[in-house]
């Protein structure tokens, strides 16, 4: 039976190191929450104090209502599953995914049922006969999640699970990690560095940095309304243009001090007259039906991103164009978003 997790003023430290600070944090029974941030952002931190890993500094972290914090991993009914899918080299998939039942004392042939059935769950029924070595990495990945599956657990921790496998792979497991999630309806958090990932697969997401949440909320509100300027620049592929508000761009009311201007490269229109500043093209990278053109104006970097059958050619001086409600501010001494009064407020 699955459960909501709560987590209370969490903060994890190891020595001198602050992993976590001071996390709040609700997840709604049945919801995919993914934890996106950077490198040593405190993801991992984060599962393994769900998880009950390690322990935490301060806070507490219910699950179902039941305050878990002083329980072992073991006794807190949650399944994780690492990048490095450590399956057994010496057993079957069957065994591997039969394993955790095993050694909680389950009868074979009870374990091996629950295990085909598990497996059966992410397509890999067809593999209980092989062994570690004898599967791709996707298959291998998926015999990871049906091992945990195999517990029913309340909470679901995914510690980047696709970030060993190529391009097609991940995108294939994780429509099927969505699709499991959609039939099992547990409770999952899942960890990535990778936002399209985030994107695609989140009910919400949560982008963790320096151990503190910038911002949690649907993958909409955040790509449309980032919190800050750091989830701004982080969401998106790429992420927001930043640009100094007394810059080559300006709100409508004029240069302004003290805040930073934000365009999305998609909402950056190329090939405008004056008064539309002039950029020069740098670079132009063609991906398929859009290009990704490096343009400077002002002295400042801008990315735009624009049909590739319209893309300019590098050496090539634009006119550069942002419709008013595309730009976002931030005050460059708190990186927060400043809501607009005007037509750019409305939009942001
Ligand atoms: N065992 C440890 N001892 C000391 N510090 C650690 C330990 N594990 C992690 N840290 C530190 O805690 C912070 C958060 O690390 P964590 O692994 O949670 O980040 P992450 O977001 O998962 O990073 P990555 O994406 O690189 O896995 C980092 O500063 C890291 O150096």
């Amino acid at each position: 039976m699955t459960a909501g997790l709560r987590l209370r003023g969490v903060s994890l430290s190891r020595g001198a190191v602050t992993a976590l600070r001071g996390i709040d944090l609700a997840v709604p029974r049945g919801e995919l929450l993914v934890v996106l941030g950077p490198s040593g952002a405190g993801k991992s931190s984060l599962l393994r104090a769900i998880a009950g890993l390690d322990p935490v500094t301060a806070g507490t972290v219910a699950i179902g209502g039941r305050d878990v914090t002083a329980q072992r991993p073991g006794q807190r009914n949650v399944s994780m599953v690492f990048q490095n899918h450590s399956l057994l080299p010496h057993l079957t998939v069957a065994d591997n995914i039969a394993f955790g039942d095993r050694i909680r004392g389950a009868g074979h042939r009870a374990a091996a049922a629950r295990a085909a059935q598990a497996a059966a769950t992410v397509g890999c029924q067809d593999l209980l006969a092989r062994r570690p070595h004898q599967l791709s990495g996707g298959e291998r990945q998926r015999v990871a999640l049906a091992r945990a599956l195999v517990r029913e657990p309340d909470v679901f921790l995914l510690d980047e699970p696709l970030a060993n496998l190529d391009a097609e792979l991940r995108l294939r497991m994780r429509t099927e990690i969505r699709a499991v999630h959609d039939r099992l309806g547990t409770t999952t958090v899942y960890v990535t560095h990778d936002q399209s990932e985030a994107m695609a697969l989140g009910d919400r997401i949560a982008v963790l940095r320096d151990g503190r949440f910038e911002q949690v909320g649907t993958p909409d509100e955040v790509w449309r309304q980032p919190r800050t300027r750091h989830v701004a620049a982080f969401v998106g592929a790429p992420g927001m243009n930043l640009l100094p508000g007394d810059g080559p761009l300006t709100l409508p009311g004029g240069p302004a001090t003290g805040v930073e201007l934000g365009v999305r490269p998609e909402h950056v229109t190329l090939g405008g007259t004056p008064p539309d500043p002039l950029g020069e093209v740098e670079r132009v990278e063609v991906l398929g039906e859009d290009a990704l053109v490096h343009l400077t104006v002002g002295g400042h970097p801008l990315l735009a991103r624009v049909p590739a059958a319209a893309r300019p050619a590098p050496g090539d001086r634009v006119g550069i164009g942002v419709a008013a409600e595309h730009l976002h501010v931030f005050d460059t001494a708190t990186g927060e978003r400043v809501p607009q009064p005007t037509a750019a407020g409305r939009a942001g």
